[in-house]
């Protein structure tokens, strides 16, 4: 029997909240993801932040589109795909195809990025645009009118279970800055590396209103449903 494929989730379908929690499975046990995941989604997660690596932009490989094929099944939450890949234009049908909903492309990766945002969008997908820390905010001006999210990386991208980069703080400030200079205060601004109870809250108070959480929720020592309401606490 063929299983109709889900209805895409663009993130622009979220209910209005003023936080966004979305789990990192990077930092799940890989053998029993389905589980991990499952207590995420009832535990009150968001969304679904998948970190996608290629072993060229980044020095690391996590994982393909059968692994988001195969998870999709277990939650009806949206998919938030991070791709860390050098040419993400090649990947973006098997994604999509796989089941997500949202893909965050980074700024330093090649081809033609216009192009590669307008076809995430017909493909019937959010964008997101995200830098590395070592990129300036003003690197995003070009694509800000384009994408539905703008992610601020606060690790150098790939690897779970880094610390925090506390200097990328007065980027998330500009960035918001920029966002409501533009009439767009309505966008998502995602934070991604390092972030849980001690460090959501500077993010938050700097305007994020996504916090990607890995280690932080799938390592707690509590479990995944108390790190997650924790974060929800933080408004
Ligand atoms: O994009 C990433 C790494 O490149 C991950 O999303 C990020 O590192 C999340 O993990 P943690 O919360 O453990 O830092
Ligand atoms: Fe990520």
């Amino acid at each position: 029997m063929t299983e109709t494929p889900q209805a895409k989730q663009p993130l622009t379908s979220l209910p209005g909240k003023a936080l966004y929690i979305a789990p990192s499975i990077l930092a799940a046990d890989f053998s029993r993801l389905g589980d991990d995941l499952r207590q995420a989604s009832t535990g009150g997660a968001d969304m679904v932040h998948i970190d996608i690596m290629d072993g060229h932009f980044v020095p690391n490989l996590s994982m393909g589109p059968g692994v988001v094929q195969a998870i999709r099944p277990v939650t009806a939450l949206p998919f938030d795909v991070h791709l860390m890949l050098s040419e993400p234009g090649r990947y973006l049908e098997p994604f999509v195809a796989a089941g997500a909903d949202h893909l965050t492309i980074h700024v330093e990766s090649r081809g033609d990025l216009p192009a590669i945002i307008a076809e995430i969008h017909r493909l019937g997908c959010s964008a997101g645009i995200t830098l590395r820390p070592g990129t300036p905010a003003i690197a995003l001006a070009p694509y800000l009118e384009m994408v539905e999210m703008v992610l601020v990386m606060t690790v150098e991208p790939g690897f779970g279970g880094q610390s925090f980069m506390a200097g990328q703080l007065p980027k998330i400030t500009a960035i918001r800055r920029m966002m409501r200079d533009r009439g767009r205060d309505n966008m998502l601004l995602q934070v991604d590396g390092g972030v849980g109870s001690k460090t959501a809250q500077q993010v938050i108070l700097a305007g994020a209103n996504v916090l990607v959480a890995g280690s932080s929720v799938f390592n707690a020592p509590n479990g995944i449903q108390d790190a997650i309401s924790g974060l929800r606490a933080l408004v």
